[in-house]
Parts: structure tokens; sequence; C-alpha cells
């Protein structure tokens, strides 16, 4: 869905919920079974605005079969896939094993990935390759910690990081394509970067793709912000020209208030 029937918007908007490791699967299906409920309440257009989940991977099962159940038209993923399909790599989940169970999205290289886990960019860029092996959407996760941005490089380190993720990924691939830009000293710090910030770096990695790539590639890669996003802040965020959505943690395990952040278009007018 890369057409957007949204005038303000060149591509679809994209408001994604990350649970982390949140939510077991008994209080994920009850999570999102609210949510639905709130967004049918509120008549969302979900052609407008596309709203995502990102549940535990014990939770998957579970929501596809709410999804299905009920013919909700919430989209899920998963929050990692291993870079192999099978075999002898124990506890690694397949993109397999994730498009099976109708998953359309998948996080690649969150910073808790990247840092706890001690992703590199290497790996990440193998990630990638095997979700679109398995046909998966990736959203692929880059932004600088506190020092870098301190030291005026988070453009630089940014863009490094999607020229390293992105090596050997065809036109039609960076097309569908996701990037979340989440600056890791907002991610759950209540430290929000603010609306021009996240124009700044998604204009400056959409440049950079027309680069990599061409125009056509750049105009419809969808790109988001991250780092303690809320319905407060989410319109001015959303406003932004490069800016095609936004990828919520903490907030998104309030049913209220992401469902207020899918209902950003209501704020707008009075924002
Ligand atoms: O994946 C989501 C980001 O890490 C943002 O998390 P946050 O909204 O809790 O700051």
């Amino acid at each position: 869905m890369t057409t957007s029937t949204n005038g303000k918007f060149d591509r679809t908007p994209l408001i994604a919920g990350n649970w982390k490791m949140n939510m077991d699967h008994v209080q994920g299906i009850t999570l999102l079974q609210k949510l639905a409920w709130t967004l049918k309440d509120a008549q969302h257009d979900y052609n407008r605005v596309e709203a995502a989940v990102f549940p535990p991977f014990t939770d998957l099962r579970s929501v596809q079969t709410l999804v299905r159940g009920d013919k909700l038209d919430l989209e899920y993923g998963a929050q990692d896939l291993s870079p192999k399909d099978s075999g002898a790599y124990t506890g690694d989940i397949s993109g397999a094993f994730l498009s099976k169970l109708g998953c359309k999205y998948v996080l690649v290289g969150h910073s808790e990935r990247r840092t706890v886990h001690g992703e590199t960019d290497e790996l990440l860029n193998e990630k990638l390759k095997a979700a679109y092996r398995n046909g998966l959407v990736p959203v692929l996760c880059v932004g600088e910690g506190l020092e870098i941005r301190q030291s005026g490089q988070h453009v630089q380190h940014t863009l490094e990081q999607v020229r390293r993720d992105l090596e050997g990924l065809d036109a039609e691939q960076v097309s569908a394509l996701v990037i979340a830009y989440e600056p890791i000293w907002a991610i759950g710090t209540g430290e929000v970067a603010g609306p021009e910030d996240a124009q700044e770096m998604c204009a400056a990695i959409r440049a950079e793709i027309a680069d990599l790539y061409d125009d056509a590639v750049a105009a419809k890669t969808r790109l988001l912000y991250g780092g303690s996003v809320k319905a407060a802040n989410a319109a001015s965020i959303l406003k932004q020209r490069d800016v095609d959505g936004v990828l919520v943690g903490g907030a998104s395990l309030d049913v209220a208030e992401f469902a207020n952040i899918v209902r950003f278009e209501q704020h707008l007018v009075t924002d």
C-alpha cells in the first residue's frame, strides 16, 4: 500500500506499535481487540492511515487467529528474524515461519537489538535479505546515540547505517522498504526529537536513497520517526513533509493513546 488516498501525504502513513517484551499472548489479544473496537467506533479508515502492531513472537499465532477470525484491518509483524531460513540455529526464528503466521512486517535492527545484542550492519543486511526472501516488508531502524548527536555527526552516522544496511538490495525492494529513524537518546526517555529534527533526518535519508537508487524509489520508501511518541506530539511530527509515520513503543501499550496516534489527522486540524 504505497499509493496514498490521503491528500496531504504522498505515501500512506504507517502508525506502528512496537510492544517490545511486553504483553503475553492473552494480554496481547485483549489489547488488540480493544484497539480494533476503539478504531471501529471512531470509524477509522485504514486505507488513509495504516496501523500495525509488533507483538512478541509468542503472541503471533493468537494475533493471527484474532485478525483472521474478526476480519480486522490491523496489520502485524514480528520484532526480529533470523538471517537464515532454517537449520541448527537454536532460539532463532525464521522469516518463513513469520510469513506463515501472516506477518506483513518485521522490524530489523531496532536499536535494542543493535546495542543489547550487538547486531552489526553486516548482519542486518542479511536479515533484510531474509525478510524479502520470505515476502516480509522490513521496517529497518536506524539512528544515533546521544554522543553522536552532541558531536553533530548524527546525519552522517545514520546515513552510513542506511548505506551499509541496504547494500545489494534492488530498487523494487527499497521502494517497498520502511525505514524508522529512532534517535537512541529519545527512546523510552521522554525526550522527543523535535519535529524539525525528524524532518531533517527523514529528508536526508530520502535524499540518500535518491542518490543510491533514483527519485522514483525515494518517493516510495516510507520513513517513520520513533522515540517517545505520544498522542500529544504525534501530529506535529507527522505534519513534516518527509515523515510518513511513527514507530511507537511505550504509548502503543495504552489503547486510547495508541488509537489517538493512529487518528492523528483529527489533531492536525486543531494543531
Ligand atoms: O520501537 C519503538 C521505539 O523504540 C520507541 O520507543 P518509545 O516510544 O517507548 O520511546
